[in-house]
């Protein structure tokens, strides 16, 4: 029997275990040679059915025997296997009843990207930001030990997600608590480009020299059998041995977390695999098994450039960064050739944010810190402080890790640094953990921060212009689209903090939208005019400080529409509706933004449009409001989301 999609089948593929896999307990009855075999074909189904979809993929072939390996041993859901990040969660789920809905991955209301609680039983703890397993699985273990029950937990992270701070908080944590509890640090020496940092260069030692233990031991004993003077060596060696103990005692680090380290282990060799998994499942305490694998595995071009098949590469625009990305990237050059004091800042995602280009062209000024978004916002901070002109380059939704470094460490102190917030708004497939959605209200309130939107990629030349003049904090948030495109031959100049942009004259209403918003707004204003209804169209561009003067002016004559890609409590058109309310301005204010509950995957398109910020639904909210002038109705704001 083939396997087959509901929408087509695989041409030529013949999974001969692999369709007959349809929870764990199918795969337990599998021998070793077979689970080899099954491994195979997971291989060959990743390539396939990715290469249809789209999605992260070299994780995923790097831990395929992990994944089989685990579910042979350990006994899901009863016992608890908790992903990091979770991108490379795709053959757990194959492996956990999913694989028929493989094509709906990352698709509008089908399988999800990450692992998700209410997605399937397997899925221990839902995920999608990086250095979170180790503190969920601890507290899913000592959940276990206070109930008096005895499942396993067991926490898989990257090299690159343990680089981040809350990785190393769990550690320490466990090591004291000291519960049964296994943690697998899967290292491919590959966050999403080459991975960072001392702990980086550590584990490549361990990786290296595993053998150091052994020869320490083989020496000791040579010196011990020479006549008389043995003895004297032998402690010699013991001082020596102390001070090099540092650098090559394999797992030194983690054993002083309080971990039994085993490894490292070849991750591809599901016998061995296999039988440290066994070992270290019946072993007491907190236990590191340091596996070491080959992100891209079995797929040659992901196996020489982990880097670019770290999702599968867009045809369209083969691993190209979004637009505004881009044009982010070559302003950053622009600004640093003007300016020497310019540098970037960027937690792991060098060419997600655009800056490739600038890493080649100024090696030294761009920082990438690893996944440490906090240390990255006060390292930032740091490089303010003592005369520099830091850009954090850093994804909304990962920025929320570093809010009380903004506060604390940035705006209390006013330093000028820039925060360049990309991917804010809807992202997409990647869905609930990765979509842009809380920035605009998380940082309003923050005294002291300017934070402003371009409605194209050439309003945000000039806004990355403008905030590296300014003496203080400034943010400027951006998605992960492609706009209107940008000229980039028109200079560089300052945008009057404060002032929005009126790009349309009407007086039936008036609709102030937020960076790509604008273009909806214009749209929707050419339908409303062939309606009769004539629509003043202005481009907010800044959501702190508001243009308090142009939106009282506008309140006072005619109806106000806001429209935001952000959440709406608490977002640009909250702070409108204060304005209003403080000024004592009875007016008509419909808010368009994102709703009070968390947006699920889709393309950025499907999305918008189901939480109706699309051209139909501002012109329906639109018609709507104005309808309520002529009802004579009594002034109130309302919220359309
Ligand atoms: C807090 C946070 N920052 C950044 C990211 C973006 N990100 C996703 S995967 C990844 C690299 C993860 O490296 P590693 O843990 O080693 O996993 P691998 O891809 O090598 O298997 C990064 C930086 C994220 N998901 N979460
Ligand atoms: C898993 C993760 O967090 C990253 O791989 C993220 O999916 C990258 O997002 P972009 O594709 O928007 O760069
Ligand atoms: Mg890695």
């Amino acid at each position: 029997m083939e396997l087959s999609w509901a929408d087509g089948s695989f041409e030529g593929c013949c999974f001969t275990l692999l369709e007959h896999i349809r929870s764990p307990k199918d795969l337990k009855r599998l021998n070793e040679s077979q689970l080899v075999d099954l491994a195979a074909e997971v291989r060959e189904f990743l390539v396939e059915s990715v290469s249809k979809t789209g999605g992260h993929f070299g994780a995923n072939l790097g831990v395929v025997e992990l994944t089989l390996a685990l579910h042979k041993v350990f006994d899901s859901p009863r016992d608890k296997i908790v992903w990091d990040v979770g991108h490379q969660a795709y053959v757990h789920k194959m492996l956990t009843g999913r694989m028929d809905k493989f094509s709906t991955l990352r698709k509008f209301k089908g399988l999800a990207g990450f692992p998700k609680r209410n997605e399937s039983p397997h899925d221990a703890f839902g995920v999608g930001h990086a250095s979170t397993s180790i503190s969920a699985g601890l507290g899913m273990a000592v959940a276990r030990d206070l109930a008096g029950q005895h499942y396993k937990v067991v926490s898989v992270i990257g090299d690159g997600a343990l680089t981040g701070g809350m990785a190393m908080e769990a550690l320490n944590h466990a090591g004291e608590v000291g519960t049964d509890f296994l943690v697998i640090l899967n290292d491919n020496e590959m966050s999403i480009a080459e991975n960072v940092g001392a702990l980086s260069q550590y584990l490549t030692r361990l990786r290296s020299d595993p053998t150091y233990s052994r020869a320490k031991a083989e020496i000791e004993n040579a010196m011990r059998r020479v006549p008389g003077i043995g003895r004297t060596l032998t402690r010699t060696l013991e001082r020596l041995k102390d001070s090099m103990r540092h650098m090559f005692v394999p797992g030194l680090l983690f054993e002083g977390f309080g971990f039994k380290y085993l490894g490292p282990v070849d991750g591809h060799d599901l016998p061995s695999l296999l039988k440290m998994l066994e070992d270290a499942k019946n072993l007491r305490g907190p236990v590191l098994l340091h596996m070491v694998t080959q992100k891209g595995k079995g797929y040659a071009s992901a196996e020489e450039a982990p880097d670019k098949w770290h999702a599968w590469p867009s045809s369209a625009k083969k691993n190209s960064p979004p637009s505004y990305s881009k044009v982010f990237g070559d302003t950053m050059m622009e600004l640093a050739e003007a300016d020497p004091r310019v540098v970037a800042v960027t937690p792991a995602m060098v060419p997600g944010s655009g800056l490739t280009k600038f890493r080649e062209r100024f090696p030294n000024r761009i920082y990438d810190v690893g996944i440490a978004e906090q240390h990255a916002a006060t390292f930032c901070a740091g490089l303010a402080a003592a005369g520099r002109k830091p850009v954090l380059a850093i994804y909304s939704t990962f920025l929320q890790r570093a809010y009380d470094q903004v506060i604390h460490d940035i705006c209390i102190q006013q330093l000028p640094v820039v925060i360049a917030i990309d991917r804010a708004g809807i992202v997409g497939p990647d869905g609930e953990t990765h979509q842009g959605a809380f920035d605009m209200a998380y940082l309003r309130t923050i005294p002291n921060l300017t934070l402003m939107m371009p409605k194209d990629e050439g309003e945000l030349r000039h806004m990355m212009f403008t905030a590296l003049q300014q003496q203080g904090p400034v943010a400027v948030r951006y998605p992960r689209a492609d706009g209107a495109g940008a000229n980039v031959e028109e200079p560089l100049h300052e945008i009057p903090i404060g002032k929005s942009e009126l790009l349309r004259e009407g007086d039936d209403l008036c609709i102030m939208a937020v960076g790509p918003m604008v273009g909806v707004a214009l749209q929707a204003a050419e339908r409303l005019a062939q309606q009769g209804l004539s629509a003043s169209i202005i481009n907010a561009r800044y959501i702190k400080p508001l243009d308090k003067e142009t939106i009282i002016r506008y309140a006072k004559v005619m109806p106000l529409m806001t429209i935001e890609e952000g959440a709406l409590a608490g977002g640009f058109g909250s702070a409108v509706a204060e304005l209003l309310m403080d000024e004592g301005i009875q007016t008509e204010l419909a808010r368009k933004g994102f709703p009070d509950h968390f947006i699920e995957h889709g393309t950025r398109a499907e999305v918008l449009s189901e939480i109706g910020l699309d051209v139909d639904h501002v012109v329906d909210a639109a018609t709507k409001l104005c309808g309520h002038k002529d009802a004579r109705q009594s002034p109130s704001v309302r919220a359309w989301s």
